[in-house]
């Protein structure tokens, strides 16, 4: 059975335009895939394409027009515990993610406030380890944002992301803030964790050269539709649709 699985999940904005036109968006047409433990999708497409929404209607930020998710074999309800704590998200710049008035281990104690009974101690020794786990010390509890670097953030939000045992993390562009030496740190990481506990990722990108790495399969989105899918290895290597041969190009990943 597969570890998560999306059924005809589809989005339609609607906007209001003067006092009585509409305009509708279709920002994601149903859209079926399923996830297996300890594998990463990854869900690619130019600008405005719809990737960031199916980002956002996995982990419950947008309520979707249609469609079914489903962790395991039950439907994960909205904003349900068992959604909060099993599917998390990671943002792409964690300088806007992060409180800046809050201190880090403030930031981490609030999912574990909110979705454990742990006690206090209990809560402590849970942020100090899980700090520890993401690279950090257990002192950076005390910091507030702005006193650690950008790579620093991004593995508060990656701890954050991990503190609660998470089975599946989505990815918006989570490395795309970092530079490379940073960005190879963070991949490393995120494909250590995976293998030791099984994770599926879902990761959104237009950075091909990291989907290529990262990624078992991939969707290609053009206007809220899937123009290509399929095993990355393969998608990569014959391309099919004009959108996936563009990008690839402008990465200097096919055809040079
Ligand atoms: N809250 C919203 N209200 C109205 N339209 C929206 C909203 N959010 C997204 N859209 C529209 O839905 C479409 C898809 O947007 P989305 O952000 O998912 O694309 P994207 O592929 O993630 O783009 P980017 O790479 O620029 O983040 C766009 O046309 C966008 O303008």
């Amino acid at each position: 059975m597969p570890l998560l699985e999306v059924t005809d999940l589809s989005k339609t904005f609607v906007n209001r335009r003067g006092l009585f036109k509409r305009e509708t968006i279709e920002a994601v047409a149903p859209l079926s895939f399923s996830l297996e433990a300890g594998q990463t999708l990854a869900i690619c497409g130019e600008t405005g394409s719809g990737k960031t929404t199916v980002a956002k209607l996995l982990v419950g930020a947008e309520v979707p027009t249609t469609g079914v998710v489903k962790l395991g074999d039950e439907p994960l309800a909205l904003h349900s515990a068992e959604s909060c704590r099993s599917i998390r998200m990671i943002f792409q710049d964690p300088s806007t993610s992060l409180n800046p008035r809050v201190t880090v281990g403030r930031q981490l104690e609030e999912p574990l406030k909110l979705n454990t009974t742990l006690t206090a101690a209990q809560r402590q020794a849970k942020i100090e380890a899980t700090l520890v786990r993401v690279g950090l010390l257990a002192e950076h509890a005390d910091y507030y944002p702005h006193m650690i670097s950008g790579g620093q953030k991004q593995r508060v939000a990656l701890a954050r992301a991990l503190i609660l045992g998470p089975k599946v993390l989505v990815c918006d562009e989570a490395l795309a803030a970092l530079d490379v030496s940073l960005r190879g740190q963070i991949l490393n990481f995120l494909l250590d964790e995976q293998r030791k506990q099984q994770l599926g990722y879902v990761f959104v990108s237009h950075n091909m050269g990291i989907v290529q790495h990262i990624s078992d399969y991939v969707l290609i989105m053009h206007h809220g539709q899937v123009v290509e899918r399929g095993p990355t290895k393969e998608v990569f290597s014959n391309p099919q649709h004009e959108v996936t041969k563009r990008m690839l190009m402008a990465q200097n990943l096919w055809g040079n």
